[in-house]
């Protein structure tokens, strides 16, 4: 690895939550990455991103929506006097909120995904030129650079362009000092705003080290790395100190939401470490991802929640075929409906994805012809990846399950 590869710190809504957090970022930058060519990528400002999105729901459907825009206001301001004194002269961020004030009056009923991503992109904006005000770094806009296609709400990204814009872009601003850009946001050809995904800024990072060939990308989180489950919910969870990124992918991917899922895959294919380190207690190891053998894990539970479990039969009572499957998951791509878990019997196909009233109405439109199709909603999937007896016994005793399946590594269940 050459010595000036740059390092990419990755820093999520906890970690810039208020100007205390901004501070101890600040505090994070200087004491572990001085002298070091740095890219930062920063989420929005605590739950921002929550809260532009009921901004624009309102926007959209014509209601009123002063209130909440002056709660955001208030918010950013008050992050920005307490970083900047009180006095301080206006900062980027003002006419940043102004331009939001002015997409929001132009809001139409059309094209609702597209204008989602134009409004809901605001909350990185405002985080990073706070950051790099904090930090007196650059502050870049990402969208110029980030190239995806025009997939409102989960950009695909163009990877050779967007290695091209970056490699010219970054290294010359790397040289001078550290960088601040947006994570979890992206742009057209055509100079539209696209966003990648909820929770996207994790893949962010992975997308600019894969670009930069970085030394190495750290995403500091409210946790002390990477766990065997989520503490909130598993208060007994133990931390991996290593860990393989496909054992890392298969976790994110089961819904750990702790990392982005399509955060590892570009850094596996180069290479590129991912630490996953507590911004509360910056000094302890964390968890290091990257190319490796480990012994077997502690078994590793995975919880998703808001998920809606699928039925198809054929009104004939003809079996599932290869061809009756084929227009099942037409219909589930065109109405963006992920599976997370599937299983058939001889009539009928079943699909675990995750719930969205809008979506699972278009699929019905779209199947309700040739096939019966039964839905629950509000369910839960589990996941126990390197399970044992005990652990599977400690899940599911006491649930009702709906739909269960094993693999060798795997147990996975859908219950209420
Ligand atoms: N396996 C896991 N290991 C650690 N944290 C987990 C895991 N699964 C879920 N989490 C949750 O992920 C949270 C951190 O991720 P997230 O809230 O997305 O961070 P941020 O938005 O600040 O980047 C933790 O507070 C924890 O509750
Ligand atoms: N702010 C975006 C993107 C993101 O990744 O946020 P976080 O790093 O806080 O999960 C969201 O809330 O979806």
């Amino acid at each position: 690895m050459a010595a000036h590869s740059p390092l990419v710190y990755k820093f999520g809504g906890a970690s810039v939550k208020d100007a205390a957090a901004i501070l101890n970022l600040k505090h994070i930058v200087e004491t572990t990455a001085a002298g070091r060519p740095l890219l930062v990528v920063v989420s929005a400002m605590g739950k921002t991103t929550n809260a532009l999105e009921e901004l624009f729901d309102l926007a959209h459907r014509g209601q009123p929506y002063d209130a909440p825009l002056g709660a955001l206001h208030d918010f950013h301001a008050a992050a920005a006097e307490a970083l900047a004194g009180p006095g301080a002269a206006p900062g980027p961020w003002q006419q940043t909120l102004q331009d939001l004030r002015e997409q929001l009056a132009d809001v139409n009923p059309d094209h609702y995904d597209r204008q989602y991503d134009q409004l809901v992109s605001y909350g990185e904006l405002l985080a990073s030129q706070l950051v790099a005000q904090a930090l007196g770094a650059q502050w870049l806009d990402c969208r110029p650079l980030v190239r995806t296609d025009r997939t409102w709400r989960e950009g695909r990204v163009d990877w050779p362009a967007t290695e091209r814009l970056v490699r010219a872009a970054l290294p010359p601003l790397l040289a001078q000092g550290p960088v601040v850009t947006q994570g979890f946001v992206g742009g057209t050809a055509g100079g539209l705003t696209t966003t990648l995904g909820r929770e996207g800024s994790d893949y962010s990072a992975a997308i600019f080290a894969y670009c930069l060939h970085a030394e190495s990308v750290t995403i500091w989180k409210d946790v002390a790395g990477l766990l065997s489950a989520d503490p909130k919910i598993f208060p007994d969870a133990v931390r991996y100190p290593e860990i393989s990124y496909q054992e890392t992918i298969e976790m994110a991917y089961y819904g750990a939401s702790v990392i982005h899922p399509k955060t590892l895959k570009p850094l596996a294919e180069r290479g590129i470490p991912l630490r996953v380190r507590s911004f509360v207690d910056p000094g302890a190891p964390g968890t290091l991802i990257h190319d490796c053998q480990h012994p077997a894990l502690a078994p590793a539970f995975i919880r998703k929640t808001g998920q809606c479990l699928l039925s198809f039969e054929s009104k004939d009572f003809a079996f599932i075929s290869e061809e009756n499957l084929e227009v099942i998951f037409g219909a589930l791509a065109q109405a963006r409906l992920k599976i997370n878990l599937m299983q058939n019997s001889a009539i009928s196909f079943s699909v675990c994805t995750d719930f969205s009233e809008r979506r699972v109405q278009l699929l019905l439109g779209l199947l309700a012809g040739q096939f019966r199709v039964h839905y629950n909603d509000d369910l839960t999937l589990f996941t126990i990846k390197n399970y044992d007896a005990p652990s599977v016994a400690r899940l599911t005793e006491g649930r009702e399950l709906l739909l269960e399946q094993r693999t060798r590594s795997t147990f996975q269940f859908v219950c209420r």
